[in-house]
């Protein structure tokens, strides 16, 4: 145990949990202390990322705003990771909600169009943003929840997977999953990770394989989201749950939270240049393009059904 500690502590003072000894601080809020008065809210805003933060409660809100579908593009996740950054150092920033200020979409994945029929170049700074996102969500230091309002297939579901805890609308329509079988590609080894940590080896064996999205309520069942809500009460859900965290001191939750991410960190820090080989080598191959095309036309399609 105590070697553990030490290791967990090492990894405090790496860039994997840069807030750690920072921001941390006891519990400055409790619930009763809980004000969301407009006055108190500082907003900050690119094109597609809009962030509200509270810096009474320590509460910030990211909301996603790339139309139509908060897909993943190249621009998308770099927006993401600089505002990501500004609240990592923001020391009245605890907890950060992840949701999407579009209806009836969380984010649908990867954006395709960065990965069919461009240069190896450009799908190289693609993988590599995407996994900067992911490392900067995944080892974070705060409480990061996600707001499920809508759609969120493969990388959406990758990124509500590297939250501390997802609630989502109980609605069946609103569907979450790794379904990147069903575009004929395969999900990298990190994504099938963080989806086995959540839901189990078996399940996740099912899962990735046959491609499969859940409804809400299925995504209840196998523990894929933690919590249902009706759709007016999950903002204020997601809040109220961030401060039921905040009593948590974070050093104690930080350290916890490293220990029990550190396998999956380590995993993907030693093995990001053979992914990123991986990525492009994969999507360069004829039969993988030819299967991103057709997943278009399709998505296209129906709409003009
Ligand atoms: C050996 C292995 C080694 C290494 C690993 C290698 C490779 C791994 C590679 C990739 C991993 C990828 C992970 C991903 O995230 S892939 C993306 C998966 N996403 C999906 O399957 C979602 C597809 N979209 C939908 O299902 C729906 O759009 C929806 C449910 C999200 C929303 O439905 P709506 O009815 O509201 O909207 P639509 O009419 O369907 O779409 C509107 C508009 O948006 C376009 N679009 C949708 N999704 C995407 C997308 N992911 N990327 C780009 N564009 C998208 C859609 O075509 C419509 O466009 P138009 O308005 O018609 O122009």
């Amino acid at each position: 145990m105590a070697s553990v500690l030490r290791q967990a502590a090492r990894l405090a003072s790496s860039r994997c949990l840069t807030q750690l000894s920072a921001a941390s601080s006891t519990s400055r809020l409790g619930a009763s202390s809980y004000n969301f008065s407009p006055s108190s809210r500082n907003a900050s805003t690119s094109s597609t990322i809009k962030v509200q933060l509270d810096s009474n409660t320590g509460v910030a809100i990211m909301m996603f705003q790339n139309p139509p579908v908060n897909s993943m593009s190249l621009d998308f996740m770099t927006e993401f990771v600089i505002a990501w950054d500004k609240l990592e150092l923001d020391k009245s920033c605890r907890g950060i909600i992840l949701t999407s200020a579009l209806p009836n979409v969380f984010s649908a994945g990867l954006d395709i169009m960065d990965m069919y029929g461009t240069t190896p170049e450009h799908r190289t700074a693609f993988w590599k943003a995407l996994q900067e996102l992911w490392l900067k969500v995944y080892g974070s230091g705060k409480i990061v929840v996600a707001a499920i309002n809508g759609a969120s297939p493969a990388g959406g579901c990758l990124m509500a997977l590297s939250c501390d805890y997802r609630i989502m609308i109980d609605n069946p329509k609103y569907k979450i999953g790794i379904n990147e079988t069903k575009l004929g590609i395969v999900a990298p080894f990190w994504f099938k990770d963080c989806l086995e940590n959540t839901v189990g080896y078996r399940m996740s064996e099912m899962s990735v394989q046959y491609g499969i999205l859940y409804n809400s309520a299925e995504a209840l069942k196998i523990g894929l989201v933690d919590q249902l809500v009706p759709e007016d009460k999950l903002i204020s859900t997601a809040t109220e749950t961030m401060i039921k965290w905040f009593a948590i001191p974070d050093y104690a939750r930080q350290i916890s939270k490293a220990m029990v991410r550190k396998a999956t960190m380590d995993k993907m820090l030693a093995g990001r240049e053979a992914d990123i080989t991986n990525f492009v080598t994969f999507t360069n191959k004829d039969s993988i393009q030819k299967s991103l095309g057709m997943y278009m036309e399709m998505l296209k399609g129906r709409k003009a059904k």
